[in-house]
């Protein structure tokens, strides 16, 4: 199927390349399943985050060029998941110029925080706007530690496993890509999310809050209404995705990448909900039901730990 297709959507994955992680290979396993659902031909494009740094410019000039080049000829742009601070100013200045030129953006877990801190220096005025797990003192702490976790038991703490999202805001593009759907299970992995007392300020600026999880004091969805395709999601997507039920955030990037997204969109309000739509018909967590699903045991702990966790029996822990 996939060698038959002609046309092209190129997309600029931005990271850190020292050696690809699992995660990576599901992301580029998800951004394929959503370019065979558009018919295109899926070309990415690896782009160092570090080298679309300044620093970058004066020690590896050819390297900064190459970097920008490809980021500016991509059809659409995606920053996945990741942790430390190497080339974090890259993925920031990633997130900038597709904001800027209207270009599909996805951010996933750390590429949907960069794409807030950003938002948070260039639209908001906010320069010393940061994430604490790059400056622990920031002025501006637009990304913070979550309060249940614990820093001195980093494996345990991390917020992990499928989680409610539930959609705040019924005609974005995120919910139509999920089917109108009221929520959904997403998985998560992660330790830092959303400063939930800026929140009022990134809306009156501009930027949406589109999916949070039950207690609304957790951001799970972004949006940039005004923009093309400008979404970032706290969860993974990517893990769910599956060659015959595609992610519907990826779908929405790789449609708006090849113009396609309004004719999905349209469909999605017609019901003709992409085929990843996810199961809705689980019921919140028992603990029979969890672990006669998978029996990971150790990742119930944790999330339990942190908070309602729901399971959803479609490949969640796959
Ligand atoms: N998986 C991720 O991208 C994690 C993002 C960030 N490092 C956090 O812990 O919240």
């Amino acid at each position: 199927m996939f060698d038959t297709l002609q046309d092209i959507v190129r997309i600029a994955m931005v990271g850190k390349y020292t050696g690809l992680s699992d995660s990576y290979l599901s992301v580029l396993k998800a951004l394929l399943h959503a370019s065979v659902y558009c018919h295109r031909k899926l070309v990415v494009d690896w782009v160092a985050s570090t080298d679309l740094e300044d620093s970058t410019k004066i020690e590896a000039p050819d390297a900064y060029k190459a970097a920008w080049n490809l980021l500016k000829s991509a059809d659409g742009i995606l920053v996945p998941g990741g942790f430390g601070d190497r080339g974090v100013q890259g993925k920031i200045l990633a997130a900038k110029y597709a904001r800027e030129n209207n270009v599909p953006y996805l951010g996933i877990c750390l590429g949907m925080q960069m794409a807030v801190v950003e938002f948070a220096r260039h639209v908001m005025n906010l320069p010393h706007a940061n994430s604490t797990e790059f400056d622990p003192n920031a002025k501006t702490p637009c990304v913070i530690f979550m309060p249940e976790g614990s820093k001195t038991h980093m494996g345990g703490t991390m917020r992990l496993g499928s989680r409610r999202t539930f959609f705040k805001v019924a005609d974005c593009k995120s919910a139509k890509l999920y089917g109108n759907a009221d929520y959904v299970d997403e998985r998560h992995r992660h330790r830092y999310e959303v400063n939930p007392d800026m929140v009022p300020e990134f809306e009156n600026a501009g930027l949406k809050f589109v999916g949070k999880d039950e207690s609304d004091r957790r951001m799970e969805i972004i949006e940039i209404p005004n923009h093309q395709y400008f979404i970032g999601a706290q969860f993974h997507p990517e893990f769910k995705s599956r060659p015959a039920k595609p992610s519907p955030l990826f779908v929405g990037l790789i449609a708006a990448s090849s113009g396609q997204l309004d004719k999905v969109l349209q469909g999605c309000s017609n019901g003709h909900v992409i085929p990843g739509k996810h199961q809705f018909s689980n019921g919140p967590y028992t603990p029979a039901a969890h672990q006669n699903t998978n029996g990971h045991a150790k990742k119930l702990a944790n999330g339990v730990a942190n908070g309602t966790y729901y399971p959803n029996g479609n490949g969640v822990h796959a």
